[in-house]
């Protein structure tokens, strides 16, 4: 069981920004959320983190509703990096990533040097073990986007979700994060604009147009040219020859021709 789900709709100022959503990771699983601006995407992950409840459908963790669980519960299973406003107050990288243990800390635990330990370990993952002690209002923000990443990490969750985490991050740490997450024993559920990089390492895609699923499996099935006209409205090409069996995408410029993707 993982979480979960279920025809879940969801209005905003009117809108219906989700629309009868069904979402069931396979556990340990990478799944791409993919979708142009818009499209609902960091709105469902909205819902799956707890932070806002649906109109209707239902969302479960381990079957039990979300909107039944306490926050702090859900914090010890579940955790979210999203994009965030930053602030200015003067900690360092270190306190940043540690907050992620509050969800786990008693007042009788007496597990700091675990607590610590696992912290160095997430700052380890994500490359900035030697900025531990910096300011955090010195970190670019790449690095801060790394240390959210390294906050949730220590959080030691089952499941992640994450909205758009390569943004800000150069192309080496574009593929390492990915790579760790895809790698990490959790379920991964990560909203993302690139769809090479959700080709090269989630194992299923769920693409959202105007708040509805319109297609999801495995990205050698979905991210056909035939898809990408539909929902992005540009022409690409999509090859398969790298023998990695994931697909490529290349964009092409100029005006979609519709007539030429069934040729
Ligand atoms: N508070 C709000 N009131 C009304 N509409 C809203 C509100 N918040 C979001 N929306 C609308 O909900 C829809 C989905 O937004 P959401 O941010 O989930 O999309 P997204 O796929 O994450 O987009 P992006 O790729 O641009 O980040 C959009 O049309 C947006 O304008």
């Amino acid at each position: 069981m993982t979480l979960q789900t279920r025809d879940v709709s969801w209005r905003r100022g009117g809108t219906l920004v989700l629309d009868g959503v069904t979402l069931r990771p396979e556990p340990g699983s990478t799944i791409g959320l993919l979708g142009p601006n818009g499209s609902g995407k960091s709105s469902l992950l909205r819902l799956l983190q707890g932070i806002a409840r649906p109109d209707s459908g239902t969302i479960t963790l381990d079957g039990t509703d979300l909107a039944r669980l306490r926050r702090r519960e859900v914090a010890r299973t579940v955790a979210s990096v999203t994009q965030h406003a930053d602030t200015d107050v003067d900690i360092v990288v270190r306190d940043v990533v540690r907050l992620g243990r509050t969800p786990h800390r008693s007042a009788l635990s007496g597990e700091l040097a675990r607590d610590e330990r696992i912290v160095a370990e997430a700052l380890e993952h994500v490359g900035l073990t030697a900025k531990a002690g910096h300011p955090w209002h010195t970190l670019s923000g790449g690095e801060r986007q790394r240390a959210h990443i390294a906050r949730a990490l220590a959080q030691e969750p089952r499941e992640l979700l994450l909205d758009e985490p390569t943004n800000h991050l150069d192309i080496r740490h574009q593929l390492e994060l990915l790579e760790l997450v895809a790698a990490l024993p959790l379920t991964a559920i990560v909203a993302l604009h690139d769809l090479n990089l959700a080709a090269m390492f989630c194992d299923t895609v769920v693409v959202l147009q105007r708040g509805r699923v319109v297609t999801a499996g495995p990205p050698a099935d979905v991210l056909t040219a035939e898809l990408i006209a539909e929902v992005y409205g540009v022409r690409a090409r999509v090859s398969h020859d790298d023998g990695s069996g994931r697909p490529t995408v290349t964009f092409q410029p100029g005006p979609l021709d519709r007539s030429s993707l069934h040729g």
